[in-house]
């Protein structure tokens, strides 16, 4: 049997069509899973070799499920990134018109970017509600159980329904990013245009706790590209953050960043070094002056030499 990689299903989903553009899913098993959650677990428990989750879209930012996920339990590495385009289309049973929605399903992610369209097109009494994903909205509707989903185009005919309308979408260039999950490894070696994704744990609140953290990433030249805070659980005003900074591990800058927060962190989660989706290499800024690989061996060498007393 082939290894599989677990994904948010049902067939049809916007996660699939992103996962097939991997091209190691030629040799694996596609397994569709009813949620962000199932698919993880599908990993931890070594029934799935890797899981392929939706993880951050430009509309809202982060999808919470996702990284609420990756920030507790047994630790999980990402490998890979997907950038998606994301437009909607209306799907509805051959027949209906738009005057006979009364209920409409899709992800709560979609929601954000239909708002307006629903507003300016639906029936201001329309019923929405949320359903396990895109794909599973318009399942829903094949049953019978909403008028109407918004999901990929391409979902239609697999759940024999029609697009209504195609193009949905509030924001222009609405992009929806996708993670492959597997279990801890060492990192595949860099391709120079990567990113390393870390959860961060304060020590306990107190002025400027925030910034002494990113000020780790500051003063090594790393940029940073996704900052997000999550509530631990633990009480109100308990957060942690999950950050995305441009690099690698291996590269020293953001090596001895993230041993700068090892140091002044009760906790760092590392959740990877992986390539950058839609980056390409001759368009990485090159390192700040003082904070390529090349200096920081020259300066821990120099130190050497001065402990040995050999300068
Ligand atoms: O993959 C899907 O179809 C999902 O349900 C997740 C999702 C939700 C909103 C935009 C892109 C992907």
């Amino acid at each position: 049997m082939p290894a599989s990689y677990a994904y948010l299903g049902p067939e049809g989903t916007f996660t699939e069509v992103a996962l097939r553009t991997l091209p190691e899913t030629a040799t694996r098993e596609l397994v569709p899973v009813v949620s962000v959650p199932a698919a993880l677990d599908a990993v931890r428990g070594g029934e799935a070799e890797a899981a392929f989750v939706p993880i951050e879209n430009s509309v809202e930012g982060g999808i919470t499920t996702t990284l609420d996920e990756l920030v507790a339990g047994e630790p999980l590495m990402i490998y890979r990134e997907v950038l998606l385009d994301i437009t909607f289309a209306l799907l509805v049973r051959p027949g209906t018109a738009i005057s006979d929605i009364k209920t409409v399903t899709a992800h709560p992610a979609a929601q954000p970017q239909v708002r307006n369209w629903m507003k300016d097109n639906l029936a201001e009494d329309v019923i929405w509600e949320s359903a396990a994903s895109n794909a599973d909205g318009a399942r829903l509707v094949q049953e019978g159980r909403y008028d109407a989903a918004f999901a990929g185009e391409f979902a239609a005919e697999k759940y024999g329904l029609v697009p209504l309308v195609t193009e949905i979408h509030d924001a222009e260039n609405a992009q929806t990013r996708f993670v492959l999950v597997g279990k801890p490894a060492r990192p595949a070696a860099p391709t120079g245009a990567d990113k390393t994704s870390v959860v961060i744990w304060q020590r306990e609140d107190h002025p400027g706790g925030l910034m002494e953290l990113l000020q780790e990433f500051a003063i090594r030249g790393v940029n940073l590209v996704l900052l997000q805070s999550r509530p631990t659980g633990t009480g109100i005003g308990d957060y942690c953050f999950a950050i995305d900074a441009e690099g690698h591990i291996a590269d020293r800058r953001v090596a001895e960043a993230l041993m700068g927060l090892k140091r002044v962190c009760p906790e760092v989660r590392f959740l990877g070094s992986y390539p950058r989706a839609g980056v390409a290499v001759e368009d990485v800024r090159p390192p700040r002056s003082g904070t390529s690989d090349g200096e920081f061996v020259a300066a821990s060498d120099w130190l050497a030499r001065c402990q040995d007393g050999r300068f």
